[in-house]
């Protein structure tokens, strides 16, 4: 790949239990050019049932050290990363599309989970409770889970594999990734990166490949004991399901249907500013991208002509260009879906504010687009779009909006705009959301718990409860202590 400076980054052979394995053989495609940009290894069970026995034989020695010398070793991949941001960036934008910008920014972002999951090593801290005998004492430790298999997602190829082996290695257990068959190139960066900052082998392994024989073993090999997936809530519930067998836990971030609504008092420019940010990040493609906006009729009109004139200033094209905002979408398939849905709505009566279709670009650019007069019975109310198309909905009352707001079976973030106080403690207390952004279109920060409710998922990742999900609780009864 031109560019890099460290063309040893990028890493053709997947990283089973310490070693480099497997032959170049999946090719890994440029979404904005087709180009091929390297080429994975396509294994399967057996790999996958060696990395899990490697990461089982790793964990007493790993999970034994201090945590001050567990501490000090994320520490050290944490400096890697920082110190090889551009070239993670490079390599990231090469196989997911998203703009330089936004990819310096995700490295960040996913170094910045390391370094205070380093921090946070030291503070696993365990309780001593009120007895209920005189001649005892009950303490409750936080122990180390065991092996963890984790599978993630193409649309933050660094960050959600970070928010997930962070806590996991600081508190004692040892991983196993299966990253998406898109952007394997940065995973396979990252661990390169984790060999050198010291992480044991075995602790930490990268297995690529065919996604259903590896789900397979993650979800019932005896040796794990717990599952850790972003993805889609279909293959959620699957590996849920599949994880029944066995009991692990099991931690999902699945899709979401996010509300962004946008009251009659709220900050007009601000209040399109978080759409913006939250609509067009990553082209469309989180999962706590705004999917319905909702905005009261007394400011709708407003509203829309202030975003369609923003919008028109995102700049289309290669992540790679200089002051790009919007990448192609990841494949051809993401592109007919948002086609669909698009279809959908305006057969039933919306209206196209600006974009609406393929970019002149070709390949899978799409054209930033809005939406007006969307309403509850289109598919784009129910489904997440996962793509750059802004829906608006008009609406009257703070009741509706919440009914609205709350009426499908995601719950993972909602946004809201409005400066009355009592507004804000109301909307924000009804909506049935694991995270909710007040006068803000983003979240997203390691200081604080991610995750969702409803069949948007389980468990929260990032802040000191990004911990909770690799420990067990474990409880000791010390009795006999009568003089
Ligand atoms: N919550 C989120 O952040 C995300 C939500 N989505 C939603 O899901 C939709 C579809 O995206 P898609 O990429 O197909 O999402 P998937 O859920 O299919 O993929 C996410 C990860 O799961 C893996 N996977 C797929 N099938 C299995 C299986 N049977 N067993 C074990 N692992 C499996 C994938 O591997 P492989 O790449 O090898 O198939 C990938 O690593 C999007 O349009 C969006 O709505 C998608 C991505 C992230
Ligand atoms: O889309 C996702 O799966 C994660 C959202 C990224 C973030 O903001 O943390």
């Amino acid at each position: 790949m031109d560019g890099l400076s460290d063309p040893t980054l990028l890493i053709e052979r997947a990283y089973v239990g310490g070693a480099w394995t497997g032959e170049p053989e999946v090719e890994v495609t440029d979404p904005a050019t087709g180009e091929v940009v390297g080429r994975v290894p396509n294994l399967g069970a057996e790999a996958a049932t060696a990395a899990v026995e490697a990461a089982s034989r790793a964990f007493k020695p790993w999970a034994a050290k201090l945590a001050k010398e567990r501490s000090a070793i994320l520490r050290r991949w944490y400096e890697l990363i920082v110190a090889n941001r551009d070239d993670l960036a490079l390599i990231m934008t090469r196989e997911q599309g998203k703009p330089l910008a936004e990819a310096k920014g995700e490295i960040d972002y996913a170094a910045s989970f390391v370094e205070f999951f380093a921090e946070e090593a030291k503070r696993i801290n365990g309780d001593t409770l009120p007895s209920h005998r005189a001649d005892a004492r009950i303490l409750v430790l936080r122990q180390p889970a065991g092996v963890v298999a984790a599978i993630t997602p193409w649309n933050f190829p660094a960050a959600m594999i970070t928010r997930k082996c962070a806590p996991a290695l600081a508190a004692g257990c040892t991983v196993v990734v299966k990253p998406a068959m898109e952007t394997p190139l940065t995973a396979l960066a990252l661990a390169k990166l984790a060999e050198q900052a010291g992480i044991p082998a075995g602790a930490l392994s990268v297995v690529t490949g065919d996604a259903k024989p590896i789900g397979e073993v993650f979800t019932s090999h005896p040796a794990v004991r717990v599952v850790s997936f972003t993805g889609s809530t279909e293959v959620g519930k699957l590996l849920m399901r599949q994880s029944a067998s066995t009991v692990k836990r099991v931690a999902l971030e699945l899709g979401g249907n996010a509300p962004f609504i946008v009251f009659d008092d709220a900050d007009l420019d601000a209040a399109v500013e978080g759409a913006m940010v939250s609509k067009y990040r990553n082209m469309g493609q989180t999962c706590v991208c705004a999917n319905r906006i909702y905005v009261q009729a007394g400011v709708y009109d407003a509203f829309a002509e202030k975003l369609v004139a923003a919008v028109a200033k995102l700049k289309v094209g290669r992540g790679v260009e200089d002051g790009v905002t919007q990448g192609p979408l990841i494949t051809p398939k993401a592109v007919d879906k948002v086609e669909r849905l698009l279809a959908d709505a305006t057969a039933k009566g919306a209206k196209v504010l600006t974009g609406g279709g393929r970019h002149a670009l070709g390949g899978t650019f799409f054209e930033p687009t809005v939406l007006g007069g969307v309403r509850q019975d289109m598919a784009i109310a129910r489904e997440e779009a996962f793509g750059p198309v802004a829906p608006l909905f008009r609406f009257e009352t703070e009741a509706e909006v919440i009914d609205y707001a709350n009426a499908t079976e995601y719950g993972l973030a909602a946004y809201f705009y409005a400066r009355d106080v009592g507004r804000i403690f109301r909307v924000g207390e009804a909506l049935e959301y694991g995270m909710v952004g007040i006068n803000s279109g983003l979240i997203s920060t390691e200081l604080a718990p991610f995750g969702g409710v409803k069949e948007s998922g389980q468990g929260r990742e990032g802040s000191q409860r990004g911990v909770d999900e690799f420990v067990d609780i474990k409880y000791l009864l010390v009795a006999g202590l009568a003089g």
